[in-house]
């Protein structure tokens, strides 16, 4: 990824990008992608909990030679963020999950793939390229088998680690979801549990057949008519494994699960847990040595009112520093610009994940808009290090920011 790019100069920014990809997205897209759970408290929160921070830069550090390069999975990522899973991504684009990959293999950047994608995980990984680590998040089902399949044919492909979402025992209420009657369309599946494909591939007649549809789509804004709300939980009416009956689960526990999950995994895949918001389970991810964790409230789609995930950082650092483990924390939710990144590792990240921004890319311009929003930031972020003197990544610390407290006092952490 070089700074030499030429511009786009209809978008220079991700908030542009969310605006320009606002009206090239159906009604029904839109409001599945972009909106919070209830009245979007924490969507705004984890947002706007940046903003309580300043950055402290240092001069007349020679900021000539920049390495904004970091380890993950065994691999050299350009930059300390990645691409958080997200459901569904045929219906912002007809290359979809296709267009992620490739977008992350040029700008060496990991992928996180959803469990309800609506591309293979082993097309996704073949779009990687096998030197790319793929992660594949999951939702473990009430039934094993199904689980276990999926984690066996992750590992087959070549997935050097799995996320288990674990801040949805239940689905959060999304309001405009569920007067929307959202779900998927027909020309489009959940490529994960597609029973009737065998090769979990998809043939070049079906991507066309496909890609008409997303189109005529787009065109007509239909409402979906089948599936329906009780008012707690979606119903599907056709038995088949959707993310409405099945990515909830409310039996999932640290002790059965966990010790579980490490099991199908290692030591091929290592085992991250998606979703954590306090010190308290920090330490339990830590005493059921998980090798990871991702601070995360689902992009503000689960419970609302939430702590920003930003605000619940350090008490999450604090707590695995206090464990005298070397576990490493990641975070998602809000992060907008390259400078975002730098105030959440100088808080206490190794790494950050973005969700929405990729979705805005892809709605924009397939793999092209994926590579343009992945430009931004890490442009961006390349800026940030420079103007605020640090060269290396694992520079980054609190030092480098001071807090606006609500009474407009600034205080150095
Ligand atoms: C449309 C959409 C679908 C998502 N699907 C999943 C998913 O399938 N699994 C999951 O663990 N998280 C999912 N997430 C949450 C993201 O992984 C991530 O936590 C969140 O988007 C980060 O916040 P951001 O969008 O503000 O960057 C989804 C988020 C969005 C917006
Ligand atoms: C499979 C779904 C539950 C997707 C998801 O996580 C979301 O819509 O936030």
């Amino acid at each position: 990824m070089s700074n030499g790019q030429p511009h786009d100069l209809e978008c220079l920014t991700i908030d542009q990008l969310e605006k320009i990809a606002a009206d090239r997205m159906d009604k029904q897209t839109r409001d599945y992608y972009n909106e919070g759970a209830d009245s979007g408290t924490t969507l705004a929160e984890n947002k706007l909990a940046y903003q309580k921070y300043r950055i402290r830069p240092r001069v007349l550090r020679d900021v000539s030679k920049i390495d904004t390069s970091v380890d993950i999975f065994g691999f050299k990522n350009t930059i300390p963020m990645g691409v958080a899973p997200t459901a569904m991504q045929r219906l912002a684009h007809q290359d979809g999950e296709l267009a992620t990959a490739r977008a992350c293999r040029k700008a060496g950047i990991v992928m996180g793939l959803s469990s309800f994608s609506t591309t293979s995980l082993e097309d996704v990984k073949g779009a990687l390229g096998e030197e790319h680590p793929g992660l594949l998040q999951l939702y473990l089902f009430e039934d094993r088998e199904e689980s276990k399949n999926l984690i066996a044919r992750a590992k087959k492909a070549g997935y050097k680690a799995v996320a288990l979402t674990v801040d949805t025992p239940m689905l959060g209420r999304r309001n405009l979801e569920i007067k929307n009657q959202f779900k998927l369309p027909r020309h489009l599946k959940s490529a994960n549990f597609d029973r009737e494909g065998n090769n979990h591939s998809t043939t070049s007649e079906e991507k066309e057949a496909e890609a008409n549809e997303t189109r005529k789509r787009t065109q007509e804004q239909q409402a979906s008519r089948a599936g329906y709300h009780d008012g707690s939980q979606w119903v599907s009416p056709t038995g088949r494994i959707t993310f409405h009956s099945h990515a909830p689960n409310p039996t999932l526990n640290w002790e059965r699960d966990i010790d579980w999950l490490k099991q199908q995994c290692h030591p091929e895949m290592e085992v991250w847990v998606k979703g954590i918001a306090t010190g308290e389970d920090a330490i339990l991810a830590c005493h059921h040595g998980v090798d990871g964790i991702i601070v995360s409230n689902h992009g503000g789609r689960q419970l609302n009112g939430a702590l920003a995930t930003l605000d619940a950082l350090p008490e999450v650092v604090d707590a695995v520093k206090s464990m005298n483990r070397k576990m490493p924390v990641h975070v998602d939710g809000g992060i907008r610009h390259g400078t975002d990144v730098f105030k959440a590792l100088a808080l206490g990240a190794d790494f950050v994940w973005i969700g929405r921004p990729v979705l805005w890319g892809l709605a924009y311009k397939g793999q092209e808009g994926v590579d343009l929003c992945l430009k931004l930031l890490n442009d961006e972020f390349r800026l940030c290090m420079g103007l605020a003197g640090v060269t290396r990544v694992d520079e980054i610390g609190k030092e480098y920011l001071a807090k606006i407290n609500r009474d407009g006092f600034v205080s150095k952490l």
